[in-house]
């Protein structure tokens, strides 16, 4: 339209020369050959950095390389369009999956309507999880106070507002006198976590959340964040990360093992490539075949859940690398997302959101997500507190913080320069020290603890903060230079510390030289930064600056949490 009214004004005048016409009918191809690429790429896609699944942080410059990687993608299927339209309705797969390939869904899902794919059973299912979570029954209060204000029952036992047992000096415990931490974990006279096996005590939570009667049991009832969450009945795409629906759900089946693929193939009806271990669809949106993916799973009797274990951090502390490490762990289903940011960035879209973020796990999983903002943002642990369940455990990856710093520095530069190397011309490790010294040092010659890249080093004060909300026992400290030399001996406490089934062996690991860092047999983590930038060249008395700057901190950081680093006291 806005090419065309021109061209017609200026051919259809005689008093315009040849030349002049030509050139604007030049003008006007160039324009109309724009318009066609700007519709091509959606305006979501062409500034926004892109990171997810295994996929390494992109730039809009190769989104045209990631879109025509998914659509190859069997899983997904060629079918509908790519992006996510909120106001579709699900019941219509019904009509869609027939005009696709003349199946009813009976047909695909043996005989049976799939409760996400109808809209009066999906209605049903909602209303039941939603009356799940709106369900809160009267706490009954029989607890009484003795004149030393410590809540007692009829027979004398001491017990909290919430009438969870306690001793005389406060200590939590259970009827026949165990110690429990607040939170419903067992301990022991030294407050050791006994039962730390998260899935044991997840079906603790569940038998202790029974509602009889209309109502609750307040002496074996945990916290209220024990609710159950409705599961999302569908993607969303919001949030921090541009991502489509059928990214997420390509995320979904991609994160799932071959086994588990196939009896979900086998269970909806779906054919299944054996051999490339993929489902193939039929033509449908990736609404649809979500809401077929959830029903299926979940006569699998997988779910979405919340995380029970958390990567906190810290950022550039090798999180990237840890997370590939731990997901090869059969128990560990992972988000659909490298990092999702929920609970510092995003949390207001809500806990639906964050819940449609997760992958699908079975009761004897434990659901994993890690998002590096999460250990340094001010709320974060007041909100895991509230929403989270309440056998939450964290995992926070620290490294030395000077190397931290560096890193960071690299990264947000790299950042800067839009991730193109070709804007890195000119650029040494020279210049990169003098930037590096405008952005961390003040006028006075001093480190500046305002700026967020040494802030970040400061493990002990935001450490600090968590220790208000949750106990030291909740969270495992791993040291990127202990993961560096026996990456085995770390995977194994953690499975302790997980209540994991031991799946790591030495054999599956080794060292490559050449990248200089440990890696698995079945494969490495890909670096989290591009790296073009020469590294900052920063010199010794820098390096001692720093050094002497972080040193009271990471004391600290090491008193807290009872462990010694090889950079304590450097
Ligand atoms: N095994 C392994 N493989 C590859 N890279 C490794 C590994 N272990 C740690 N690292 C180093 O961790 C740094 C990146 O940390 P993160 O992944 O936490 O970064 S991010 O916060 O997610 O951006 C980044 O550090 P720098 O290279 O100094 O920038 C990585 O090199």
């Amino acid at each position: 339209m806005f090419q065309v009214v021109p061209l017609r004004i200026t051919f259809t005048m005689s008093s315009i020369s040849l030349k002049t016409k030509g050139a604007v009918f030049l003008l006007c191809l160039a324009s109309f050959t724009l318009g066609r690429f700007l519709v091509v790429f959606e305006p979501d896609q062409w500034f926004v950095y892109q990171r997810w699944g295994d996929v390494a942080p992109v730039s809009r410059f190769d989104v045209p390389k990631i879109k025509s990687r998914y659509e190859k993608e069997s899983d997904i299927g060629a079918a509908g369009s790519d992006r996510d339209n909120p106001s579709e309705n699900i019941s219509a797969a019904d009509s869609e999956i027939e005009e696709a390939g003349g199946k009813s869904l009976g047909t695909i899902y043996h005989g049976e309507k799939i409760p996400g794919l109808d809209s009066e059973t999906d209605k049903k299912n909602d209303q039941v999880e939603d009356n799940i979570v709106n369900r809160r029954p009267p706490i009954i209060n029989e607890n009484v106070e003795d004149e030393t204000g410590n809540f007692k029952d009829e027979a004398g036992n001491f017990k909290d507002e919430t009438g969870n047992f306690k001793d005389e000096t406060g200590n939590f415990k259970d009827e026949t006198g165990n110690f429990k931490d607040e939170t419903g974990n067992f301990k022991d006279e030294h407050s050791i976590v006994k039962d730390e096996h998260s899935i044991k005590y997840e079906t603790v939570i569940a038998e202790t959340s029974i509602v009889k009667d209309d109502k609750m049991i307040v002496k074996k009832t945990p916290p209220v964040k024990t609710k159950p969450v409705a599961q999302p009945n569908r993607l969303h795409t919001g949030g921090r990360y541009s991502i489509t629906s059928s990214q997420l759900l390509g995320n979904a089946l991609r994160f799932m093992s071959p086994d588990v693929k196939a009896s979900f193939a086998n269970i909806t009806g779906l054919k299944y490539d054996k051999q490339k271990a993929t489902v193939i669809w039929p033509n449908l949106s990736a609404q649809k075949k979500w809401a077929v993916l959830r029903a299926g799973m979940r006569k699998l009797g997988y779910e979405q859940r919340l995380p029970t274990v958390i990567c906190l951090g810290v950022k550039k502390g090798g999180t990237t690398a840890f997370l590939y490490y731990l997901v090869q762990h059969p128990q560990i289903a992972r988000a659909l997302l490298e990092e999702i940011h929920y609970f510092s960035i995003d949390y207001e879209i809500g806990l639906d959101y964050y819940l449609s973020r997760m992958g699908f796990s079975s009761q004897n999983m434990l659901q994993f997500e890690k998002s590096p903002s999460y250990f340094v943002f001010q709320n974060v642990p007041e909100r895991m507190l509230k929403d989270l369940p309440p056998n939450v455990k964290f995992v926070v990856c620290v490294r030395d913080p000077v190397e931290r710093t560096i890193s960071d520095f690299r990264h947000e530069y790299e950042l800067k320069l839009n991730r193109n190397p070709s804007m890195a011309r000119g650029e040494t490790p020279a210049t990169q020290a003098k930037h590096f010294v405008e952005m961390i040092f003040n006028r006075n010659g001093e480190v500046d603890m305002s700026k967020g890249l040494t802030r970040e080093s400061v493990y002990s004060m935001h450490f600090k903060r968590w220790l208000q909300s949750f106990p030291r026992d909740r969270f495992y400290i791993l040291s990127h230079e202990r993961v560096d030399k026996d990456l085995y001996s770390e995977l194994k406490n953690l499975e302790k510390f997980l209540g994991l089934e031991s799946f790591y062996k030495r054999s599956m690991f080794y060292y490559d030289e050449k990248r200089q860092a440990p890696c698995m047999r079945s494969g490495c983590p890909h670096p989290s930064t591009p790296g073009f930038l020469p590294k900052a060249d920063l010199g010794p008395d820098v390096i001692q600056q720093l050094r002497d700057f972080f040193r009271p901190y990471n004391q600290e950081f090491a008193q807290l949490t009872h462990m010694n680093f090889s950079w304590t006291n450097l």
